[in-house]
């Protein structure tokens, strides 16, 4: 049994990764869709988005900046946690980090995962991250099972904190301020990654019908509306793929902007609520296509600003980190986990139709 006190080495920045060229975008996305039923004509059209921008992805430089922002933080508390990047679908790869890790002699690694979020895709995968790493650990490094065994614990979700709902709130707050002048407010539309309804009925306690991740969106966007001073704020989802036949959550953000445009709304803010830095889901499936939905429409559109250009967002992270390190913070806490281990029942864990969601989304 891994020792639960014992204080920790090392940090693990984990990500979903993206393409740093055009080669790698075919590549990639054949990762990202490994056995998971997205159709080809799905994977072109995204190829085309990330073409759109050189075949480069966002998401790279963003976790790069945000770990040189977390070193910095980390010195200024005198905290001596080397850390580590690693991705679920490009390079640098979570293998080749834990396996890097393991050879500069860490044994004791906190995970931070770059999704605030229950559910399959926002959590058990980055469990299944952990273990994938760990197995390709064992074999590569056969003396992993002998030595000093090696611990790797994923910190718990975290939309919740203060820190993102703040974030939230001035990002809004700024976002009105770039908006021209109206005769009524804006409307504010809070969007996250859509899911297939079978992967999100599939999370969280039984009793409550699963539905952690929309719950756990809608709770969030909830408290950062209440911040701002808005009682009505719509949620919406974004990003759908898989079969068309397929329900997922709905409705998605371009047909919201038509509804809306339909009630005689004029103007809009966006706020990515579900995504912490300004990946290709935001600069392209907002910034390119939902606001040129807008514009058709004749809607003033502005997206806010993720988290992750708060700095507020990088203490957090230093928070956890802390909390964590000596062997603190609620091990039974939604998310939380040792090696891969799947979360409580009541967190991730599929709770119906088990042989239908583990290891497919769609
Ligand atoms: C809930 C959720 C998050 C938020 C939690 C978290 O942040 O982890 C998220 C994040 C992201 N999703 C991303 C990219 C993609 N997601 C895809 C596909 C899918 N996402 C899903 C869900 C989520 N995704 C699902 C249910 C699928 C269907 C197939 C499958 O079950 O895997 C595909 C395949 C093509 C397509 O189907 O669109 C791509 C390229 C990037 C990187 C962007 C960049 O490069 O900057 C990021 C951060
Ligand atoms: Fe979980």
């Amino acid at each position: 049994m891994a020792d639960t006190t014992a204080g920790f080495d090392a940090v693990l920045f984990l990500s979903f990764g993206g393409p740093d060229g055009p080669e790698d975008v075919m590549p990639f996305l054949e990762n990202v869709t490994r056995g998971r039923g997205v159709p080809r004509e799905r994977l072109e059209a995204v190829a085309e988005h990330y073409f759109h921008f050189g075949g480069i992805s966002p998401i790279n430089r963003l976790n790069l900046d945000m770990i040189d922002a977390l070193r910095s933080e980390l010195e200024a508390r005198d905290r001596r946690l080397p850390v580590y990047f690693g991705n679920r679908n490009w390079h640098p790869m979570v293998e080749d980090t834990v396996a890097e890790m393991f050879r500069d002699g860490h044994r004791r690694i906190l995970v931070f995962p770059t999704s605030a979020w229950a559910g399959y895709s926002g959590c058990r995968q980055y469990h299944e991250d952990i273990a994938r790493a760990l197995d390709a650990l064992a074999h590569r490094e056969p003396a992993t099972a002998t030595d000093d065994p090696i611990l790797l614990r994923k910190i718990p979700q975290y939309w919740d904190a203060d820190a993102m709902i703040d974030a939230g709130a001035d990002a809004i707050t700024r976002a009105a301020g770039a908006m021209p002048a109206g005769d009524v407010p804006p409307r504010l539309v809070f969007t996250a990654h859509s899911v297939p309804l079978s992967a999100d009925r599939a999370a969280g306690p039984a009793s409550d019908g699963g539905g952690l991740y929309s719950r756990q969106v809608y709770a969030a966007a909830t408290a950062v509306a209440d911040r701002v001073g808005h009682t009505d704020f719509d949620q919406v989802w974004q990003s759908r793929s898989g079969p068309p036949q397929v329900p997922w959550l709905e409705p998605d953000i371009c047909d919201h902007l038509e509804a809306l445009a339909a009630q005689g709304v004029r103007q809009v803010i966006a706020y990515p609520i579900g995504f912490i830095s300004d990946h290709l889901e935001v600069v392209w499936d907002l910034d390119n296509e939902a606001a040129d939905v807008a514009a058709r429409l004749g809607i003033d559109y502005v997206r806010a600003d993720t988290v992750g250009t708060d700095p507020r967002f990088i203490r957090l992270i230093a928070d956890l980190i802390e909390r964590y390190a000596e062997g603190g913070g609620d091990l039974r806490a939604m998310g939380c986990g040792d090696n891969g281990a799947p979360c409580r029942p009541d967190c991730c864990v599929p709770v119906a139709r088990p042989s239908r969601v583990s290891g497919a989304a769609s």
